[in-house]
């Protein structure tokens, strides 16, 4: 697979297929939603879209990353989510890189969001309807996260139907700085097990892809038949 690896501000143009990786927490958060039940993410562009979209639609969940603040019905934090009923719920969603990075690529053909709890699946899909380049949007640091940057050479390895030693990539991931911070508690809306839930590589069989519905980037997951 011919893959490239760039960060938010590095895109300057659409790519065909985008994989826009987000481990710590975004995507990791968006999978364990739908686990939980949520039937759609509206990924919004700030908090006063979020709030506005909540207004409009009581029932939906809104949840952003940081601290928990008024509106908001949850923060970005897997081991807080998997105790929540979202069962046929609209979640909208906002945090600080994961979102930005699909709502950078929202005119891509094809957008994947990805991290290591659906990376396995990720990759199938990958191989099925990428037709042979991908571009992986590596969301942290502008493109520097070394969590995000390993999940989505990972990703790549798979879908190219090389092998890949998951221990390696997963022990880069835990040694990344946003590992670091989320265990030491500088960051806000933080469970004790969101590092480890972040790690847990293939925890759920569905991909996630993105489109535009009626002018709002939505994320559903796509279940991803197992090779035969
Ligand atoms: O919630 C997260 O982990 C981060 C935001 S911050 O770095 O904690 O402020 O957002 P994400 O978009 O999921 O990387
Ligand atoms: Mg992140």
């Amino acid at each position: 697979m011919d893959a490239r690896f760039l960060g938010i501000p590095e895109l300057t143009e659409v790519p065909a297929v985008a994989v826009v990786v987000d481990v710590m927490r975004a995507f990791t958060v968006a999978a364990w939603a739908f686990a939980q039940g949520a039937e759609k993410i509206v990924l919004a562009e700030s908090l006063d879209e979020a709030l506005a979209l909540k207004a409009r639609h009581p029932d939906w969940a809104a949840l952003k990353d940081g601290p928990p603040a008024p509106g908001f019905d949850a923060v970005n934090s897997p081991g807080m989510l998997r105790s929540v009923d979202l069962g046929g719920r609209t979640v909208v969603q906002k945090t600080t890189a994961g979102t930005v990075g699909a709502l950078a690529v929202k005119e891509a053909s094809l957008v994947l969001c990805a991290s290591f709890v659906v990376a396995e699946a990720t990759a199938r899909l990958l191989r099925t309807r990428a037709g042979g380049s991908a571009t992986f949007v590596v969301t942290g640091e502008d493109g520097q996260a070394e969590e995000d940057l390993a999940c989505a050479q990972y990703i790549a390895r798979r879908a190219a139907g090389t092998g890949a030693d998951a221990a390696d990539f997963l022990r880069r991931a835990a040694e990344s700085r946003a590992a670091g911070e989320l265990v030491e508690g500088v960051r806000e809306g933080v469970h004790p097990d969101d590092v480890a839930l972040c790690l847990e590589l293939d925890r759920f069989p569905f991909a996630m892809v993105a489109s535009v519905e009626d002018s709002l980037m939505v994320l559903r997951p796509h279940e991803v038949a197992s090779p035969m």
